[in-house]
């Protein structure tokens, strides 16, 4: 079986971001998030664009967007550290409507990890004046690769007991 950081560095990145299996083919976020890496500080920081086909009331984006990329971030950091996580939990708070077509910030980091659970903390910012757009927190949970295969097992088991 292969290791967690194998199958973390085999996944394709596009603009700075590992890309989940839908966005592979066309190499980049279809959410408009791209990677800035690591800093010093070990927060990992994101360019966000929430563009038109993201957009809820006129020119802001839906919440769905802004859950989403929190999603993201605060996934990405258990694999800038080459680990496998999926979100256990996640609790957005949306502070203020976020505008279609502005250049957003995004930053994520690891609080604590307890156990396999990895407490993940994150932001979403006006790039033009910093202001404080959206939260989030969430808890992760480190797998193994077989994560995927599992759901296949146990999803065949579930259609076979709906079939009978
Ligand atoms: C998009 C996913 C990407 C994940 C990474 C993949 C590749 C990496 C490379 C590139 C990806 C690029 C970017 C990714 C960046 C961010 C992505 C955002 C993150 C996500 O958006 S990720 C999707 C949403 N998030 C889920 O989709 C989780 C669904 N939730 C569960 O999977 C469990 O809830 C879990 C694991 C959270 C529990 O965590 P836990 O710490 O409590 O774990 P525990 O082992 O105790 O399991 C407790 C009970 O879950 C059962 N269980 C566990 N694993 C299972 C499996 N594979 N199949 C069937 N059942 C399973 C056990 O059998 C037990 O069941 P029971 O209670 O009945 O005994």
């Amino acid at each position: 079986m292969i290791t967690p950081r194998e199958h973390v560095e085999r996944t394709p990145i596009g603009d700075g971001v590992r890309l989940c299996a839908s966005c592979i083919p066309r190499g980049r976020c279809r959410l408009g998030i791209s990677g800035l890496g690591l800093d010093a500080e070990g927060v990992a920081r994101f360019r966000l664009v929430c563009d038109a086909g993201h957009e809820g009331g006129p020119g802001v984006a839906h919440g769905g967007w802004t859950a989403s990329v929190l999603d993201e971030m605060l996934g990405s950091v258990a694999l800038l550290h080459k680990r496998l996580t999926v979100t256990k939990s996640l609790t957005v708070e949306f502070l203020r409507p976020v505008p279609i077509d502005q250049p957003l910030l995004g930053r994520s980091w690891n609080d604590r990890i307890e156990g396999r659970h990895w407490h993940n903390v994150g932001e979403v910012t006006l790039a033009a004046t910093g202001a404080l757009l959206g939260r989030a927190t969430g808890v992760f949970s480190e797998r193994d690769p077989d994560h995927f295969q599992r759901h296949k097992d146990w999803l065949a088991t579930q259609i076979g007991k709906a079939a009978d």
